[in-house]
């Protein structure tokens, strides 16, 4: 198990993560969600021992990485435009991952470059941005580390790649071996993949539930009334959308009283429609007017 635990990181006098508190259980996919700037990077990377936190620590199996930085072994960072490394060969990078992973595992490498069909190459350089997207990938896994951290990974591949992607992630994680954190704006593919999301504001965990879950705690509903919405429906109710009288809207599952609010002015249409995480990222984060 890999604890995160009271993470907190001040730069230049400013808090950029405030007392994060998670567990990550082998087998699992964590997508990590937030407005530009929340420090989803900045988590990930200090969960890898890039950066050292203010305060807290990150544990896995019990030792702090910090401490006992073999364990850093267990937890590899994919960054959404990966630099390192660019001058070597593909077959060199090989062997300086094999020297420094030490269940670095190069007939997977191999078979995964043979997968997504990527070649070798004499220079990194070579690989087009996609290409390198995907190496990094590769490579990651290839480590055989417990935890993979990644930052946009499908960013800059195209809609094949990213599918094979997605559907590989699957994989890897069903044998209850590794587990996924994902930092990504791309909700749709999160919702595809994950079973669990943390959602960050202004520093911190706005909420972190199994998405099923979340999805249980509100409702979407699409509502047309006689004239235009009751006032005292607007309390109860987040409007996701209006066009003309149709609004949609997301009802918080514990207020037991929006819906009879609503069905009390008997409107001409109430249905329930099904929500996706781009409607809980915006009913939770949307109110925010600034890039937080
Ligand atoms: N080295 C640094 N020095 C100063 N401030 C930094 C540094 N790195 C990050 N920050 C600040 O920390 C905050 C969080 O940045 P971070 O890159 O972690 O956000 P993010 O959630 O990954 O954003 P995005 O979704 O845009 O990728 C931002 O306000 C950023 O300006």
């Amino acid at each position: 198990m890999m604890k995160v635990e009271r993470i907190t990181k001040v730069v230049q006098k400013e808090t950029i993560l405030n007392d994060i508190n998670f567990n990550v259980e082998l087998g699992h996919i964590i997508g990590v969600v937030g407005r530009n700037g929340v420090g989803k990077t900045t988590l990930l990377r200090t969960m890898v021992g890039i950066l050292l936190p203010t305060n807290g620590d990150v544990m896995i199996d019990e030792a702090s990485i910090f401490k006992q930085p073999a364990k850093k072994q267990d937890v590899m960072f994919v960054p959404d435009s990966p630099e390192a490394l660019k001058q070597y060969s593909t077959n060199e990078i090989v062997r300086i991952y094999e020297a420094t992973y030490h269940r670095f595992d190069r007939n997977y490498f191999y078979e995964l470059m043979e997968r997504f069909s990527l070649p070798t190459v004499k220079k990194i350089t070579h690989y087009s941005k996609g290409m390198k997207a995907l190496f990094s990938l590769i490579l990651a896994f290839s480590t055989r580390a417990k935890y993979i951290l990644l930052d946009e990974p499908t960013d800059g591949l195209d809609v094949i790649v990213k599918k094979q992607i997605l559907q590989f992630l699957i994989e890897e994680v069903a044998d209850g071996d590794v587990s996924i954190i994902i930092s990504s704006h791309r909700l749709d593919e999160l919702e595809f993949m994950c079973d669990e999301i943390i959602l960050m504001k202004d520093g911190s965990i706005e909420s972190h539930y199994e998405l099923a879950e979340m999805k249980t705690m509100y409702k979407k509903v699409q509502v047309v009334f006689e004239k235009e919405m009751p006032a005292d429906v607007t309390k109860h109710v987040n409007i996701l959308n209006q066009t003309g009288r149709v609004y949609t809207l997301i009802i918080d599952q514990s207020d037991e009283e929006a819906e009879q609010v609503i069905a009390n002015h008997q409107p001409v249409l109430f249905e329930e429609l099904p929500i996706s995480l781009e409607d809980l990222f915006v009913t939770k984060l949307g109110g925010d007017s600034d890039v937080s």
